[in-house]
């Protein structure tokens, strides 16, 4: 069974640990490349996705000086990757460098720029650690919208936001903005460190264009199995 909805994201610390999920999972059509692979092996893995018809999410959440941002997005954009991360936080003027940034790379590239889309606000943070520990004088849904309309105002194609909040953002930034939600939990998986979850069915019909699902697929005693689980859920 394939669903064309799910990224799974390859949370792996090496090229070998990499290969080995893609061969355990043929169905899965969208990769995820993180940090923490990217950190550790570079783009070779996004040539051999490539080769292997794959879809890849290249989510290295860039957060920097407007001028760095886009460099790194030029760099980026040159891989011929479908979606790229960026920090709705970087501000306006580095969100409007990433996006031209981006078109400029794919062009020298010869390749299509990726969807920019904007982090809005971690799946891992809390509302109570956005008050408390970051400060943030603003509940919790209504940060996360603004800086889904900051990334809409800056020229991005879409944001990274919780299920919990995606019915909102849908609602106030209309159905032309990608809406790709991590945080996501069947009934059945560890939340581990996702604090604002909600169920793969619950968020696709709150409006999800893509949902990112790790752990319950990659760490599950049977990957193929959980991944079906997941899919007969969504569809
Ligand atoms: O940009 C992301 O993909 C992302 C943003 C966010 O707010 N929360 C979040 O969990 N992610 C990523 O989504 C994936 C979630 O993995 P699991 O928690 O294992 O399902 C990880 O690769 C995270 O880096």
């Amino acid at each position: 069974m394939t669903n064309d909805k799910i990224i799974v994201p390859l949370d792996v610390p090496d090229l070998a640990s990499a290969i080995a999920l893609v061969d355990k999972l043929p169905q899965v059509t969208f990769w995820k490349v993180g940090l923490e692979l990217f950190t550790s092996t570079g783009p070779q893995i996004l040539e051999i996705l490539k080769s292997r018809q794959k879809r890849i999410f290249l989510d290295l959440k860039f957060h920097d000086i407007p001028n760095t941002v886009a460099g790194a997005c030029r760099a980026s954009a040159g891989y011929g990757v479908d979606l790229l991360t960026i920090h709705s936080t970087c501000g306006i003027d580095c969100l409007k460098a990433a996006a031209e940034a981006v078109q400029v790379g794919a062009e020298k590239a010869g390749t299509q720029p990726p969807k920019l889309i904007a982090i809005t606000l971690l799946t891992s943070i809390s509302a109570r650690d956005l008050a408390f520990d970051l400060k943030i004088p603003l509940e919790l849904p209504e940060f996360a919208l603004q800086m889904a309309l900051l990334a809409q105002n800056s020229g991005l194609d879409g944001a990274v936001c919780s299920p919990q909040e995606v019915s909102q953002l849908r609602e106030s930034c209309g159905k032309d903005f990608l809406l790709v939600c991590p945080g996501v939990r069947p009934s059945w998986a560890e939340k581990g460190d996702q604090k604002r979850s909600l169920t793969p069915a619950q968020a696709v019909q709150a409006g999800a264009d893509f949902l990112v699902i790790g752990r319950p697929i990659t760490a599950a005693p049977d990957p193929v199995l959980a991944w079906e689980r997941i899919c007969e859920e969504v569809s």
